[in-house]
């Protein structure tokens, strides 16, 4: 839970009321509190009245640009993240953005997985700044690290090398601490003593002493299995220990991991444990989202660039390679790397070494890769979507790891694990509550969990979480895998056929959302309040979408 955070709002700003709505709406799923300005002016007076966790505002409005909220930020010093929404295929306003100090870009059409991904960690991130702020750590104070923070979800911009943090880096103390401490989160030297030692007294609480409730989800559960060197991935069930004894084992070597696995199942948890255990732990882990970076721009992300190589390049930059050397690089939703840019890729790989946009020289660079997708990278590259070799190259050994209702024996003692964890002691429980949370299929997994919880402790009356706080359909699933919809199934199969140069992108996303949510309506019998909840969306957003797609 982001207890320091979630005491302030978000501030949503856009001009377009349907976008305000949806925003407002996915944020306070998570929890949130939100407060939206339908233009520039509102925007900066709300500012200058209220303090905020976190602004997230779009570029083009009536009465003026995104930018002109960015540096009303930082030209009064406020400590509150900005991130910027920018039109597809617009990077030169979103490097503009960054430039003058946003923490990060999305670029429309916005998933709503993004938001939820970005939004969770900028407040994140916020509130390990303020706790930070409270109560320094000298663990966390290491200002040698080189490697610029790499935001997961989100377009990650390694600095320019001539401005890698210094004291005047970020024009503001408050930022440049901030600078400091995702970049402490980036990389091994810094998550290292920290993170173990924190989910050390994390589980020394584990064995659940929460007062007795209606009814305490307590008893009988026994104790969570976590060994102390994983402590990132919780669980006793055979798939998960099967997951950490790989995890041990390929900690050891450099072969390059391919970890698949539904959005949720800590595909990023397992890569940075495989990172933590090994001999590279105190160098940087680079997580990269490959989907969320511009085709544009990914060549000079991935593999930097020499100043004056093309218009705007006014410094040497790194790439992600450099920032990783002798460290991890993790290529998350790797599938969703153009084909193009696989090429490139394969070669760097291959051959141990980059080139510079602009340079004639290749550079060597050490660096273990780890990728992650959702999808069903086989199936791609039996339709032609993804490189066959760089697939082999990728996938020397495959961790899998298992979705949430596999993990069934589990589950009552990861929902008091999280309980206690976020919420300490004193969260009771009504029976009911308890047998929903026990047979519902959590189609977000672990993500799920978490959030489901979360809202349910900010909606509980009396400390007491009952059936209505979760906002979950408790009718039982039917959770036999078989017959459950799996992400990877439902994008492996039958997905349209996409011509480059004549289909156009927004027909071939339709297509895909349509089949999407047909199946979904199928699978819950057209009840259209479960078809969302089994997508993740809020029945408007399911609503919106029917509507827009023509769906009966
Ligand atoms: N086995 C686990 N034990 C404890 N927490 C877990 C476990 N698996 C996932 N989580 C938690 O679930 C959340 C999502 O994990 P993570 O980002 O690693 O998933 P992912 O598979 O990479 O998701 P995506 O595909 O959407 O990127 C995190 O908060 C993580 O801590």
């Amino acid at each position: 839970m982001i207890k320091n955070s979630l005491n302030r709002p978000v501030l949503v700003v856009d001009d377009e009321q349907d976008i305000r709505d949806l925003m407002e709406m996915t944020l306070m799923k998570m929890g949130l509190n939100v407060e939206t300005a339908e233009g520039v002016n509102i925007a900066k007076k709300k500012l200058t009245e209220n303090k905020y966790s976190l602004v997230l505002t779009d570029m083009r409005m009536p009465d003026g640009s995104g930018l002109e909220v960015v540096e009303h930020i930082m030209s009064n010093n406020m400590d509150t993240p900005v991130a910027v929404i920018t039109a597809f295929g617009n990077a030169d306003q979103a490097v503009q953005a960054l430039k003058i100090g946003a923490f990060d870009y999305l670029q429309k059409p916005i998933t709503l997985a993004q938001l939820r991904t970005l939004v969770k960690s900028a407040v994140k991130v916020q509130d390990e700044y303020l706790e930070n702020k409270a109560k320094p750590d000298p663990e966390t104070e290491d200002h040698s690290v080189a490697a610029e923070p790499v935001k997961k979800n989100t377009v990650a911009t390694p600095p320019p090398v001539a401005d890698v943090p210094t004291q005047m880096g970020w024009g503001d103390t408050d930022w440049h601490d901030m600078a400091d401490m995702l970049k402490q989160n980036n990389t091994g030297r810094g998550r290292n003593p920290n993170v173990s030692g924190s989910l050390k007294n994390e589980n020394e609480m584990v064995e659940p002493t929460v007062q007795s409730a209606q009814l305490d989800v307590v008893e009988n559960t026994g104790s969570l299995k976590r060994e102390a060197d994983v402590p990132r991935i919780l669980g006793s069930s055979q798939q998960i220990e099967e997951a950490r004894r790989l995890i041990r084992k390929l900690a050891d070597s450099n072969v390059p991991v391919y970890i698949s696995g539904e959005s949720g199942t800590g595909k990023e948890q397992a890569a940075r444990s495989i990172h933590e255990l090994s001999s590279r732990a105190d160098k940087p882990f680079i997580a990269v989202n490959c989907g969320a970076i511009p085709e544009n721009l990914m060549e000079s992300e991935f593999f930097g660039y020499k100043k004056g190589s093309f218009t705007g390049a006014d410094q040497d930059r790194l790439g992600f390679f450099q920032h990783a050397h002798g460290g991890t690089l993790f290529l998350d939703e790797v599938a969703d790397l153009p084909l193009a840019m696989q090429v490139k890729l394969l070669r760097a790989i291959q051959e141990k070494a980059v080139r510079r946009i602009g340079d004639a020289q290749e550079a060597k660079v050490d660096v273990r890769i780890i990728s992650a997708t959702h999808k069903n990278l086989e199936h791609l590259v039996d339709s032609g979507a993804f490189r066959q070799d760089l697939f082999y190259r990728l996938n020397v050994v495959t961790l899998k790891m298992p979705p949430l209702r596999e993990m069934h024996e589990d589950l009552e003692r990861l929902i008091v694990h999280l309980l206690r964890k976020h919420h300490g002691t004193g969260i009771r429980m009504t029976a009911a509550a308890r047998d929903a949370l026990l047979h519902y299929g959590y189609p977000g997994n672990f993500r799920e969990l978490e959030n489901i919880l979360e809202r349910a402790v900010a909606l509980a009356s009396n400390n007491t979480i009952d059936v209505e706080d979760l906002q979950i359909n408790h009718q039982p699933m039917d959770l036999d895998s078989e017959h459950f919809p799996l992400a990877e199934d439902i994008a492996a199969t039958g997905l349209p056929n996409f011509q480059m140069g004549h289909t156009q992108l927004q027909d071939y996303l339709d297509d895909v959302e349509r089949q999407i949510l047909q199946q979904a309506l199928e699978y819950t019998k057209y009840n259209r309040t479960q078809a969302a909840k089994v997508l993740g969306i809020s029945f408007r957003s399911m609503r919106y979408r029917l509507d827009r797609l023509a769906i009966e």
